[in-house]
């Protein structure tokens, strides 16, 4: 499996905006690389005017590097990342160079670079996620483990959207619910949601790394028998009816469809999204309530926001 590392050079104060922006696309980790460097020394020994070659500027800034599976949607993906970092401009971030580099990385060369970083984390009151490779004894008797293999997939189960909508299930999930997780990834707020009491969820994702990844995942955590996996572009072709409707996807994709999550939830039934980053907060509120969702709860962690939508009874 190849991976494409994605470098982009920019300034400090874009460092956050640009991780978010390569989160949201579903990179698997943002690596920041020392600014020093980047910092050429000076050699003024003779007190000489010195010619001055633009190669030899001192270099300002940070390198971001994100990656990403190399598959047919990439080419896509990394036009949508540059066209919205041109598009923080409009907020009056620096971006100083603003260059994209795009290079491939071998499977292993990515996994120790990334498996540094993926320790066991807390993410709510009762789930902790670990990676499968790192031991983990639970501290409390009512703790839920998830243990994840986040292979190609996006979810390291860590990321604020992910853990808001774990956070959200907390809340929700009642013993015996149906389940549906559109942009299941991993498969992780599937297997919470199981873990969590439901009876039965169905897992969907358009692409079929995060399909492979997230059936893996369901058979780790012993779960595979309540969650089926299948590839699915959104709501498409369900005709089903669901307790809880989970989606952590762009919220420019979550506005386009909750024509459908209205349709397949159950009167009373709850939709947890998130994806949504503050800016567009307003925007993907307004698709939820024009579909004649109530707001519940609105969740939020860094730039991030979730909501918990209820759909009345008659
Ligand atoms: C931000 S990730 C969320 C993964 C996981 N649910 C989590 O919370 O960590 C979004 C996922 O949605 C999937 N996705 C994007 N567009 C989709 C679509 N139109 N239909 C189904 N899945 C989609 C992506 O492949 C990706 O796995």
């Amino acid at each position: 499996m190849k991976w494409s590392e994605i470098s982009i050079h920019t300034t400090n104060e874009a460092i956050e905006a640009v991780s978010n922006i390569l989160h949201e696309a579903g990179a698997s980790g943002v690596v920041i690389e020392d600014p020093m460097d980047l910092v050429k020394a000076w050699d003024t020994t003779f007190g000489e005017v010195y010619q001055l070659n633009p190669d030899d500027y001192p270099e300002e800034g940070v390198i971001l590097k994100a990656y990403m599976p190399v598959n047919s949607f990439l080419g896509e993906t990394v036009e949508q990342i540059k066209e919205a970092i041109n598009g923080l401009l409009v907020y009056d971030i620096d971006l100083g160079h603003n260059t994209v580099q795009i290079s491939e990385v071998n499977e292993e060369e990515w996994a120790t670079a990334w498996k540094k970083y993926y320790k066991p984390v807390k993410i709510s009151e009762r789930i902790t996620i670990t990676p499968t490779w790192e031991e983990y004894t639970p501290v409390n008797t009512d703790e839920i483990i998830i243990e994840l293999d986040p292979g190609m997939a996006f979810g390291t189960g860590t990321h604020p959207t992910t853990v808001l909508c774990v956070q959200a299930l907390e809340k929700i999930i009642q013993p015996g619910q149906r389940v549906i997780d559109v942009g299941t990834g991993s498969g992780v707020l599937s297997i919470a949601a199981a873990s969590l009491g439901a009876d039965s969820v169905d897992a969907l994702d358009l692409d079929e790394v995060a399909v492979k990844s997230a059936r893996l995942n369901t058979k780790l955590n012993k779960v595979h028998s309540k969650i089926q996996v299948s590839q699915n572009n959104l709501l498409d072709n369900i005709q089903e009816q669901y307790d809880v409707v989970v989606a952590n996807l762009l919220s420019e994709i979550i506005i386009r469809f909750t024509d459908d999550v209205a349709k397949v939830l159950k009167p009373g039934g709850a939709f947890i999204t998130s994806g949504i980053i503050t800016a567009k907060k307003d925007e993907v509120k307004q698709s939820i309530i024009d579909q004649g969702l109530e707001i519940e709860e609105t969740l939020q962690m860094e730039d991030w926001v979730a909501f918990i939508a209820r759909k009345p009874y008659e």
